[in-house]
């Protein structure tokens, strides 16, 4: 069919809109004293959770960084919901969110004060009756007013996913997000964010060292060693590689060096 120039800016849009969430290619990351992240491509589907797997150190939270543009990349593309970061970081940013417990808020402000200066950043609509709303979903309620830093983990935990969700992004990147959780309130969590993913069609990029949470919240899992990416593919196809019934079990033949069955 031939391309009209007149469509082409909609072509592009349309291009755009059905691209990947994440595509990532031969990206590097060289601090001054370490290669973290070496030359690595993959992609991340629309409306699919992908596991980011990886011993300490393997490169995952650098890789992460670069995605959202806060790392520079040494080398390499990357392109999140069709848009080349960090040169067009401005036109995305709003569209994507970020958890991880390791990132604090400030701890003097009450939880509402917090949700309101992340969501006057991102410029949510109608900010007081969002924040209602996950108060509600999220079982805030009775601690909004409460200053976050005298939150328990569990509590702190919730009101970091409020935060991820308040522009209700289309692209979630998640460092951990149940790090440091109980089993109960863990789980609570994977379901909150599962049921995100459902209802809003959104992607989701989960590093995490849980093996049970990533075989049953991923459908595709990139495991990371020494900065580059050691396997790629669904967590069946990546457990029957290996020979192995979990991927605990693939976590520990790749973190103490064993071949695949497939190449031994
Ligand atoms: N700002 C920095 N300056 C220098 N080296 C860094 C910096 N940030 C990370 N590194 C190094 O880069 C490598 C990858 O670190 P990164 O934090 O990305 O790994 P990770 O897979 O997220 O590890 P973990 O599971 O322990 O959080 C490590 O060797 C780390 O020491």
């Amino acid at each position: 069919m031939a391309i009209d120039s007149h469509n082409q800016p909609q072509t592009a849009a349309l291009r755009a809109a059905a691209a990947a969430a994440i595509e990532v290619a031969h990206l590097s990351k060289v601090y001054k004293t370490a290669r973290a992240v070496d030359g690595i491509s993959f992609t991340v589907p629309r409306g699919s959770v992908t596991g980011l797997l990886g011993g300490n150190g393997a490169g995952k939270t650098t890789t992460i960084a670069m995605i959202m543009g806060l790392v520079l990349p040494s080398a390499g593309r990357i392109r999140v919901l069709g848009c080349g970061m960090p040169e067009q970081r401005a036109d995305v940013l709003g569209r994507i969110n970020f958890e991880s417990p390791y990132v604090d808020m400030p701890s003097r402000l009450t939880v509402r004060q917090n949700l309101t200066v992340f969501g006057k950043l991102y410029a949510v609509p109608d900010l007081a009756g969002r924040i209602a709303e996950l108060a509600a979903d999220l079982d805030l309620t009775e601690f909004l007013d409460r200053a976050s830093g005298k939150l328990s983990a569990g509590q702190k935990t919730r009101v970091a996913l409020a935060k991820a969700l308040i522009n209700r992004p289309e692209l979630l990147l998640l460092d951990e997000p149940t790090a440091s959780l109980d089993p109960d309130t863990a789980d609570w969590i994977r379901s909150h964010l599962e049921s995100y993913r459902k209802q809003r069609g959104a992607s989701i990029l989960l590093a995490s060292h849980n093996m049970l949470e990533v075989e049953r919240m991923c459908d595709r899992v990139v495991i990371m060693k020494r900065g580059r990416i050691e396997d790629d593919d669904t967590p069946s196809a990546i457990m029957a590689r290996y020979n192995r019934a979990t991927l605990e079990d693939v976590f520990l033949d790749v973190a103490r060096g064993r071949a695949r069955d497939a190449e031994s």
